[in-house]
């Protein structure tokens, strides 16, 4: 069942590792068929070098195993939260990139300073909220989902193709897990690119408006040209 998607999950993982954006286990990518409405998503634990299409796990939205004789990822959780608040998604990946785990720990946003990443994130890219001890406590199981739906709930995820999580690391999305990667891999360009210009110009800014021109252009969305 759902051979082709587990080989699309297979080398969506080890693309991270291709990459530069995780080491050892960390981080895990997941993709839906939302027609079956199942998730394959990379087995926890499991090292990437040996990692195979038939080690994926296929797990329900309730989290259920459906398929695979390993545990889904630890994040499994968070990934089925993603896919149940948006629809639009077919693909999440999370990793432990240096520059944008950098950011999560700061707690800041990364904020918009070049078209780099107003060509893939309408602004500054959000970070997570603090959690309570008691939502630290189900961090793995709803919570950290739930507090990245929280603070997106005045941005558009399909514009905003990723997120901070607050002293954890970067999780990011897309219409397709490979889009999701492409996402991570710029974010974490970005990321390193903003640290470098805030210590040369710790007062950065950009103007809204080249902002706007390089989203819309790049996602034809009013786009200025012709339109
Ligand atoms: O962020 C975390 C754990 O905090 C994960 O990304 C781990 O680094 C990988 O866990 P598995 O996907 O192998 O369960």
């Amino acid at each position: 069942m759902l051979e082709e998607l587990k080989e699309k999950v297979c080398q969506a993982n080890l693309d991270l590792v291709k990459h530069g954006l995780v080491l050892f286990t960390w981080g895990n990518a997941s993709a839906i068929d939302r027609n079956q409405r199942l998730v394959v998503i990379k087995p926890s634990g499991v090292s990437y070098s040996q990692m195979k299409s038939a080690e994926m796990v296929v797990v329900n939205l309730a989290g259920e195993v459906i398929e695979g004789r390993y545990k889904p990822s630890s994040d499994t959780a968070t990934h089925l939260e993603l896919y149940k608040a948006w629809p639009e998604i077919g693909g999440v990946v999370h990793t432990h990139s240096t520059y944008a785990t950098a950011w999560a720990q700061t707690g800041y946003d990364i904020p918009i300073v070049g078209t780099t990443q107003a060509d893939y994130f309408y602004g500054d890219i959000p970070c997570t909220r603090d959690m309570s001890v008691d939502e630290i406590d189900r961090a793995y199981e709803l919570e950290t989902g739930k507090v990245i739906i929280e603070r997106f709930e005045n941005l558009n995820p399909t514009e905003m193709p990723g997120v901070v999580v607050k002293n954890h690391g970067p999780f990011t999305w897309g219409r397709s897990i490979e889009e999701a990667v492409h996402n991570s891999a710029v974010m974490e360009e970005i990321a390193k690119m903003t640290y470098i210009s805030s210590q040369i110009n710790s007062k950065m800014t950009m103007n809204t408006h080249l902002t706007e021109k390089h989203y819309k252009r790049k996602h034809g969305k009013n786009a200025y040209y012709g339109q």
